[in-house]
């Protein structure tokens, strides 16, 4: 392998992490968190542009970019490639995922795919098989939540996160009923932008607590807050649901279940999860960090030559059924 000098960025709904690799060693990393009244403020996710570049620029001290289009803004500065890898709409879902019961409405893969998947590439390593032949269900557990089920390395179903799709999270507000949302949008006291921003932004604990930060919540747990207390366990019961979920659609045949993202951390979701789901399969946990990685080694791997480089379209690889 040559010499690789990779710059990783990754904007998260609560932070954005940036790092740089020089020859497989990471040797400079930032989180930088924002808080939910920061990010209020952006009428859009694109008009977050200018604010999160500064960030990068202001990280990699000299002129030097919303993931693509901030790599895509850097690497042409410089002259180098820039690549997407598993990005959240890529899509791998099965026919079946994708069906609801009204005509011409579809779901649609929208996922954490980047750090769910090098979870079940890291874990296949960790025990020396082979991701491809794997039944895994991965969740990651971060400013949004993805609860996927990976079947032979693809994956073919999880709740759409960018839909309002699957369990509440720290920014989201996670499924709520058809009936619910058709009176909230005609309550008269919500905008069609404050209603998509409850589903993406200000949803979630951000709604209920005023803040993203789980540590926050936790801390308020350990304090003995009812209202934290309820909702706290309200939190895993709807993740450990949604796991039930892709249990069943597996087939009940799952290798393991893999617990992933910054709320991984926490020893009381892991606990929590174990609780509910232990019977299903073995449960590891990988916390947070390693979408940088990712990142970095789906670069190399198509700088090696291990992978081919796909080109984006714009149009999706799925858009309808024949009928
Ligand atoms: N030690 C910890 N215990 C509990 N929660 C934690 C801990 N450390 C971080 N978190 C929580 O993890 C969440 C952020 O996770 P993560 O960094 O994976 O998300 P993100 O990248 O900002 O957003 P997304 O995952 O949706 O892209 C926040 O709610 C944060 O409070
Ligand atoms: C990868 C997508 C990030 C999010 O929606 O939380």
């Amino acid at each position: 392998m040559k010499d690789y000098c990779i710059l990783t960025i990754n904007p998260g709904s609560t932070s954005t992490k940036l790092a740089i690799f020089d020859k497989l060693k990471c040797v400079a990393t930032e989180t930088i968190q924002h808080s939910a009244a920061e990010l209020a403020d952006f009428t859009s996710i694109k008009a977050q542009f200018p604010y999160r570049l500064k960030l990068v620029e202001a990280f990699l001290k000299h002129p030097a970019n919303l993931g693509p289009a901030l790599a895509k803004f850097l690497a042409d500065q410089a002259g180098i490639p820039a690549f997407i890898v598993n990005g959240p709409s890529m899509d791998e879902f099965q026919d079946l995922a994708r069906l609801t019961g009204k005509k011409g409405v579809f779901r649609q893969s929208r996922l954490h795919a980047l750090n769910l998947k090098e979870t079940g590439y890291q874990f296949a390593k960790d025990h020396d098989l082979n991701y491809h032949q794997l039944n895994l269900i991965i969740c990651h557990l971060g400013g949004g939540v993805s609860v996927s089920a990976h079947r032979n390395g693809r994956i073919i179903d999880g709740n759409d996160i960018a839909a309002g799709d699957g369990p509440m999270a720290p920014t989201r507000t996670g499924s709520l009923s058809v009936e619910s949302v058709v009176n909230l949008a005609f309550s008269g006291k919500y905008s069609k932008k404050d209603l998509f921003d409850l589903n993406y932004k200000t949803g979630g604990f951000v709604d209920l607590f005023g803040t993203s930060d789980v540590r926050e919540i936790l801390a308020k747990v350990k304090l003995g807050d009812s209202k934290a207390i309820l909702y706290w366990r309200g939190f895993i019961y709807q993740i450990a649901k949604e796991i039930g979920a892709m249990y069943s659609i597996l087939h009940g045949k799952v290798d393991a279940i893999l617990i992933t993202g910054g709320i991984a951390h926490s020893q009381e979701i892991v606990t929590g999860l174990k609780d509910y789901c232990s019977s299903f399969a073995p449960i590891y946990v990988y916390p947070g960090e390693a979408e940088m990685k990712a990142m970095e080694m789906g670069a190399i791997r198509v700088l090696e030559q291990v992978e081919k480089v796909k080109h984006y379209t714009g149009r999706p690889v799925w858009s309808k059924f024949e009928f």
